[in-house]
């Protein structure tokens, strides 16, 4: 029987597999940021380890640095300290690191694959649930625990259980004015954000091969949001166009070697799913979640769910409290309600194209009034692309704010918040109930969606924009 591309990864990094146990496998690459590695190079210095392959890990700061400010210690002493933590841990394993102010500093997801750190085939970890992002090379790539990063650091491999396989097939043709955001959500409205719990997931069809890298990103990053903590697409052209010449990428005959190992990187023809999920692409209509979890979701156009229409109560009962807690009344669409805050960035979404969506929405408009609309690049390298493409100049003169690079208001765990009540139509992955700040409503959007929902001031349909 042919194998999975999961299968040919995993079995490619086996190091010790027997009856019983959980296997051991190979782990290529750690990436790391200030929130979980504290501990992890605590657990090192009190054993007397060092990393057994300090080149192995690359760090950055991303969650507590400022987007106004390049001062240490712009968002308070508690992310101060996280920050001076990391930087000493680096300094004193080894470990390279972009901190504040470096070009190549960003949220971990952006900067990995910049660098040509996420390679296809290989096994990438973090101590951050969205690390399947990398996934969209055609690596095994999941999020650990701190005390797995400590694991990770010291012996650079972990036991980590073999998933099921299911595969989400993406059929037809997006509409140009949407993109994987839309696609992802979609598919999340079909699975729920449980769906995917206990599987990797290969993501394949016409419409998943269309997609840039960058697309490819926003789609395995939301594999979390499904509940996978792995989701992948096989290397095609456009991969290995994307990581030639980056600056960890290989290079000369190690380049063509990798390239032709690349190349097998696929699910064989006969190989078997665990699970099939399919969508036809243009069934999809700009998504936007409605509720306080990524499966809440529907088209733009479409009706928001009331408890009734729901069979199970527990899903009746989870869809009153959430229209209760986003503050959606009777009779209201999604075009009824007002924004107060619009995001854009994340790991999701904070990537060049991404921005360039939302200039393209957004040239010779204006952001309504009452709206605080601000873009944040999820990297260095990604902003000053974006000001090279004059970018920033569109966005600013339609009153939206050009910010510094790191998460921001994904997680709000440095000074860019909601207050109580505000309705943010946001570029990120996660519309719990807090997380951009306490009593917050936040509605899941793609990057064109936003941008026109900052310039509508509600939400609204980016086709008639
Ligand atoms: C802080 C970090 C551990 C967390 C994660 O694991 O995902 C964060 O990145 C998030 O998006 O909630
Ligand atoms: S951008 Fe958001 S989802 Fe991504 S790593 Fe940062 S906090 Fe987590």
């Amino acid at each position: 029987m042919g194998q999975t591309l999961y299968e040919k990864v995993f079995n490619a990094h086996v190091v010790r597999e027997v009856a019983g146990e959980t296997p051991l496998i190979y782990i290529d690459r750690q990436l790391a940021h200030e929130v979980t590695s504290p501990q992890a190079f605590s657990g090192l210095r009190a054993a007397g380890r060092k990393l057994r392959q300090p080149s192995k890990t690359v760090a950055t700061m991303d969650h507590n640095v400022s987007t106004r400010s390049l001062a240490i210690d712009a968002c308070g002493p508690q992310s101060e300290t996280q920050m001076l933590t990391l930087r000493a841990n680096c300094e004193e394993f080894g470990v390279e690191l972009y901190g504040i102010g470096h070009i190549n500093q960003g949220i971990v997801h952006v900067m990995g694959p910049e660098q040509g750190l996420t390679l296809p085939g290989t096994t990438i970890v973090c101590g951050d649930s969205h690390t399947a992002t990398h996934g969209a090379f055609g690596a095994i790539s999941f999020g650990i625990g701190t005390s797995e990063v400590e694991h990770v650091m010291a012996t650079q491999t972990l036991k980590q259980p073999r998933f099921k396989t299911m595969k989400v097939q993406v059929n037809g043709t997006l509409d140009p004015r949407l993109s994987a955001k839309d696609v992802i959500l979609a598919i999340a409205g079909v699975t729920g954000s449980a769906g995917g719990t206990g599987y990797a997931i290969e993501f394949c069809g016409s419409a998943i091969e269309a997609l840039t890298m960058e697309g490819r990103m926003t789609l395995c990053n939301m594999s979390i949001e499904i509940g996978a903590k792995v989701g992948m697409i096989a290397p095609d052209q456009t991969t290995i166009d994307y990581i030639q010449g980056r600056p960890y990428a290989p290079k000369g005959e190690a380049w063509d070697e990798a390239v032709e190992y690349w190349s097998t990187l696929k699910s064989d023809d006969d190989a078997q799913f665990d699970a099939v999920v399919e969508l036809n692409a243009e069934d999809i209509a700009p998504m936007v979640t409605w509720g306080t979890n990524p499966g809440q979701v529907i088209g733009v156009n479409d009706v928001i769910p009331t408890p009734e229409d729901f069979a199970d109560a527990v899903e009746a009962d989870s869809c009153a409290k959430a229209r209760a807690y986003m503050g959606i009344e009777a009779g209201q669409k999604l075009s009824d309600l007002k924004v107060d805050v619009v995001f854009v960035g994340s790991c999701t979404n904070g990537r060049i194209e991404d921005i360039r969506a939302v200039a393209e929405v957004a040239k010779g408009k204006k952001v309504a009034d009452g709206v605080e609309a601000i873009v944040v690049p999820g990297s260095g390298l990604v902003k000053k692309q974006a000001e090279e493409e004059g970018l920033d100049k569109i966005l600013t003169d339609a009153g939206f704010e050009w910010r510094l690079p790191g998460c921001s208001m994904c997680l709000a765990m440095n000074d860019d918040k909601l207050g109580e009540g505000q309705r943010c139509a946001s570029t990120s992955n996660r519309n719990f109930e807090g997380r951009q700040g306490r009593g917050g409503r936040t509605h899941l959007v793609s990057p064109s969606m936003a941008a026109a929902a900052a310039i509508a001031g509600h939400f609204a349909d980016v086709r008639e924009i």
